[in-house]
């Protein structure tokens, strides 16, 4: 492809986020040039590099940057600098005296203007590969398309392949975004080492309503289930969480370290490396947990203490967002405050398994982004063994939970440890709330409970596009 079209790309790829092509254009000679021309690190994962770095230039005239310009050089020596992105920790070798840079070329833009939107069924298109790998949806996507020299919008009917009881559709009204890879799975699996035990001899008299009869919402007395809630039921007879545990939920500050509580023996810091002594722990939040009745409750299986176990019912999409942070969650419903949307779903890893599968990504530079630690209660557990101390990953096998974008403080959705088949707390269900009314079609988002500071933490902190006035990304702020 001639660099006028590459260039024309690139624009019309920055247009989509808002950004001009004045913007763009300096940002994009430099990358170009510290790239020693190499189109693919720039056009990888929808030009985020270039994105970024503008961003981040725009950070520096604000003079809110603080580590730093946006690419490093490291002279090597011979003649050859070794260029770093800050942001995606890219690196690649070029040659010092760089010949010309996109010159005049680069300003002469051809208007890239894109396919119009085609909307093929699937295989009928004999140029298409179906990068939409969640297998095997391939063989169900209504459409799923993307040609080498064409961005096509993208629409799969129901990326759950029938595993949810509400088809939940993904679009690509922006023809901006790859498909995910990833195979969905409606329920958490154990990938390897991670010790979940669901047992019926594990659950005491005292962990269930074995008494109870018909809907436990209906009887005057709170039931086992709920004693173990907090002495109250978490839901409405509407299935809605009730106003008051919901604000019990969120109390001032959660996400604040201050609130946190901290393990003797922090198994994420064990994780690290076994050849050095554990660190100190950077602290959880403690949450408030629901207790849902189960198998070995004598209430029947429509008692309204049993919601998250009953998956997701409101209708979702997952759709590609505005301002670079990829694909994103909604609804095409109004959800009232206090509804079930859905739980976190991914493979059940140790602590340790997560540690390793970072190492390995961070060297073959794979992007590694969707696990979610199950520490709710670690501080409480004496002893909790490596085995036991869990967090979900979606990277690989997920719901659609694993495209819920993070928003800082103010986001609408909020996540609570549910407990329902053990009642054990290192084990338990990760559930989304809506914490206030939803509009439909708004995007969907929760407080991954980042630290945008802390470095060393398993989830990797990126750049925060949240948008939130109360940001904690002081980067990103604007
Ligand atoms: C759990 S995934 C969410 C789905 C993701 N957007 C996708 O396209 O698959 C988390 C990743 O989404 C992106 N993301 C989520 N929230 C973001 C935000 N507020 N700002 C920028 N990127 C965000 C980041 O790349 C992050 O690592």
């Amino acid at each position: 492809m001639a660099v006028r079209e590459k260039v024309g790309k690139a624009f019309h790829a920055m247009k989509r986020l808002g950004i001009s092509e004045e913007k763009v254009k300096p940002v994009l000679k430099r990358l170009v040039k510290l790239y020693n021309k190499e189109w693919e690190l720039i056009e990888e994962d929808n030009y985020r590099t270039l994105a970024d770095a503008i961003f981040e230039c725009e950070d520096d005239e604000n003079g809110e940057r603080k580590d730093g310009p946006p690419f490093k050089k490291q002279n090597r020596g011979n003649g050859e600098v070794k260029m770093l992105s800050n942001e995606t920790g890219k690196s690649i070798v070029c040659k010092e005296e760089l010949d010309h840079d996109l010159g005049d070329n680069g300003n002469q833009v051809v208007p890239w203007e894109g396919e119009p939107v085609v909307h093929s069924p699937q295989g009928t298109h004999s140029s298409n590969i179906c990068s939409g790998s969640f297998n095997p949806s391939c063989n169900e996507a209504t459409v799923a398309v993307k040609s080498e020299q064409k961005m096509v919008f993208s629409t799969v009917e129901d990326i759950t392949r029938g595993t949810e009881k509400v088809k939940i559709s993904l679009v690509d009204e922006i023809g901006n975004e790859k498909l995910p890879h990833f195979v969905y799975f409606n329920e958490n699996v154990t990938y390897e080492a991670a010790h979940v035990h669901i047992s019926l001899a594990r659950i005491a008299d005292e962990d269930c309503c074995s008494d109870c009869k018909g809907n436990c919402l209906s009887s005057h007395l709170p039931c086992a289930c709920a004693g173990l809630t907090g002495g109250e039921y978490a839901y409405t007879t509407e299935g809605l969480l009730t106003k008051h545990f919901l604000n019990k939920c969120i109390p001032k500050e959660s996400r604040d370290r201050k609130h946190a509580v901290y393990c003797k023996d922090c198994p994420l810091e064990r994780a690290k490396n076994s050849n050095l002594p554990p660190g100190k722990c950077k602290g959880h939040v403690l949450k408030k947990f629901i207790k849902e009745c189960w198998r070995k409750c004598g209430c029947d299986t429509n008692c309204g203490n049993r919601v998250v176990q009953r998956g997701v019912t409101r209708k979702l999409q997952v759709f590609v967002t505005s301002k670079g942070k990829g694909w994103g969650v909604r609804a095409l419903e109004e959800l009232p405050q206090g509804a079930f949307v859905c739980e976190y779903v991914g493979e059940i890893l140790t602590n340790m398994e997560l540690y390793d599968r970072n190492t390995q990504s961070a060297a073959g530079k794979k992007k590694h982004v969707y696990p979610v630690l199950l520490d709710a209660d670690w501080s409480t557990e004496e002893n909790l063994k490596d085995e036991e101390a869990l967090c979900l990953d979606a990277t690989n096998c997920g719901n659609v939970a694993r495209f819920i974008n993070h928003r800082c403080e103010d986001a609408n959705l909020i996540d609570i440890p549910v407990q329902v088949e053990t009642p054990d707390r290192h084990y338990y269900h990760v559930a989304f709330f809506t914490n206030r009314k939803v509009d439909a079609l708004e995007e969907l988002t929760w407080d991954y409970g980042i630290n945008f500071s802390d470095k060393g933490h398993p989830i990797k902190a990126f750049r925060c596009r949240c948008g939130s006035d109360f940001c904690r990304d002081k980067r990103r702020r604007r």
